[in-house]
């Protein structure tokens, strides 16, 4: 019998509006969210565990890695143990069996693969670069890193739905918050009375 396991996998370019999409579905719906590890500093009011599990070279090899990557000059991944943790919270919720993980288009081609049917992909975009450049700025992220990022090509790859995922992928244009939150409301619905 297929299993009835999904992992929302939400990607798209950094920026986009994943991690906001993610705790959404967290907030509202008790979705609970993948923690991926890396090894770039916190940004301010980050806290470890809760929006990465930040990794210095020793701590990074005691996980068991399902796919990592190097984005902007650091290493991002996600784990076994960071899978595992999500299905038990998931066991605790009103949609038991319905998890979501934030990752880079790389990382959803990989889940997409490994996962087949039970990775659900929604890929988040913005129709507007320069809106999403001040989006970062007031996320406090620092202002010349965001120049850098958004001029990258880790960045420029991600503002396209790979070819591997076409067809096989949600598409949500975040220009407008309201209509995210119906969007993400309406795809989600879909998911738990399938
Ligand atoms: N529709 C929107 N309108 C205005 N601001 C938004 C919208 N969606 C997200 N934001 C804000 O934009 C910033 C970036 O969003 P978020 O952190 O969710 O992006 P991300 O794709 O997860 O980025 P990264 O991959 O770099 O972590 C956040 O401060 C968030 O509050
Ligand atoms: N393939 C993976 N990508 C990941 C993972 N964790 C985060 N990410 C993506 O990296 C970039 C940069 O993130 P930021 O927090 O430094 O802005 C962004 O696209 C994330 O979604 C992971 O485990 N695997």
């Amino acid at each position: 019998m297929e299993n009835e396991n999904r992992v929302i996998v939400i990607t798209g370019a950094s920026g986009a509006g994943k991690t906001s999409v993610a705790r959404y579905l967290w907030e509202k719906y008790g979705v609970p969210r993948v923690i991926t590890h890396t090894d770039r500093e916190p940004r301010e009011g980050e806290i470890d565990g809760v929006d990465y599990y930040f990794e210095n070279l020793d701590s990074w090899h005691q996980n068991h890695f399902i796919e990592q990557v190097n984005y902007s000059g650091h290493k991002y991944g996600s784990s076994y143990e960071g899978l595992e943790r999500a299905w038990a919270k998931s066991k605790q919720s009103n949609h038991p069996g319905i998890i979501s993980l934030v990752v880079d288009t790389v990382g959803a081609i990989t889940y997409k693969k490994t996962l087949k049917n039970q990775a659900v992909i929604w890929f988040v975009t913005v129709s507007d670069v320069a809106g999403l450049q001040n989006r970062l700025i007031e996320r406090g992220d620092n202002p010349i890193h965001v120049v850098e990022r958004t001029s990258s090509a880790d960045f420029e790859r991600d503002m396209h739905l790979p070819t591997e995922l076409k067809n096989q992928s949600t598409v949500i244009i975040n220009d407008d918050w309201q209509l995210t939150q119906k969007a993400a409301d309406h795809f989600i619905t879909s998911l738990f009375y399938k």
